[in-house]
């Protein structure tokens, strides 16, 4: 199985508006994506489908291999690690007080601890603690931790079950400077093991993807405006038409860095 996700003619249609129009997306083992979008160009709305919580309205979603509608969704969920900032809020009251309670709860897929964890489980925690470079949260109260921290923690969560998706939505949100390069330098590090699952990274800020993104998709208005090799895709003039703005963008340890090529906004002074 080469395909990891396999969109076709995909729509997503609500009474008044179709949300995402003819998406064809195809993402292959061995690639990481990015995805970009101004706010409500649909990517949550994308990943939704990936992760089975909303259905298409037309066309065929394939991921891991599974069609969507001839599989046990539960099953498939089970095979994609899933980090979002609303993780954040349902944590909190779950009795899942310390660091590797939470992330052993990636486990059962949820965040009370049903079973009972074995000593296994908290060596697998560990593991994948290390694997995301917050092994030192070990034993640590989740509460007490940083954002930038609880971030790791949480995508440690994500992989505790060895999945072979792993879709980080929006994971720097809220971040400072030097927490969010932190994760980046995190998430990185991940992507370079040879056991990596497949990252799909969502972000509104170009500057995050690295490298290791080989691909990127651009969204906008439920529509992909664009999709490819990263190199490709974050260049100027395709920036400026995705934007519909002249954009400059300048490159720097392999990351590009965007601002506007002139004053473009009128104020009122
Ligand atoms: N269940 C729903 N019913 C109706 N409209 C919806 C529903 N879910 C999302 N939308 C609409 O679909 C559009 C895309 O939303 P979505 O949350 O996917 O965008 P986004 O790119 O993730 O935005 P942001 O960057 O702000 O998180 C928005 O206009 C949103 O209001």
């Amino acid at each position: 199985m080469t395909n990891v996700i396999h969109f076709e003619n995909v729509s997503w249609k609500r009474p008044d508006e179709t949300i995402l129009h003819t998406i064809n997306w195809r993402v292959s083992k061995g690639e990481h994506w990015a995805i970009l979008g101004l706010n409500g160009s649909g990517k949550t709305t994308l990943l939704n489908m990936v992760n089975g919580y909303i259905w298409p309205t037309t066309g065929t979603v394939r991921v891991l291999g599974q069609t969507f509608g001839k599989t046990d969704i539960r099953e498939l969920r089970k095979a994609i690690g899933w980090v979002s900032s609303s993780l954040q809020e349902r944590i909190k009251g779950t009795g899942t007080d310390r660091v590797e309670q939470v992330v052993v709860s990636g486990k059962f897929a949820s965040f009370g601890l049903y079973d009972e964890p074995t000593h296994d489980d908290y060596e697998r925690a560990y593991q994948v603690m290390e694997q995301i470079g917050c092994a030192n949260l070990y034993g640590r109260s989740y509460q007490t931790c940083s954002q930038g921290e609880k971030q790791k923690v949480l995508i440690a969560r994500g992989l505790m079950a060895a999945p072979a998706l792993l879709i980080l939505d929006e994971p720097t949100n809220g971040l400072d400077f030097i927490a969010r390069e932190e994760l980046l330098a995190s998430i990185e590090q991940l992507a370079k093991q040879s056991d990596a699952p497949t990252i799909i990274f969502v972000t509104h800020h170009i500057e995050e993807i690295m490298p290791i993104f080989s691909h990127t998709l651009l969204l906008r208005e439920g529509t992909v405006f664009e999709q490819g090799n990263t190199e490709n895709i974050l260049s100027k003039p395709t920036l400026s038409q995705f934007y519909q703005l002249p954009v400059e963008a300048i490159e720097q340890n392999g990351r590009k860095w965007i601002s506007l090529q002139e004053t473009t906004f009128e104020t009122n002074e």
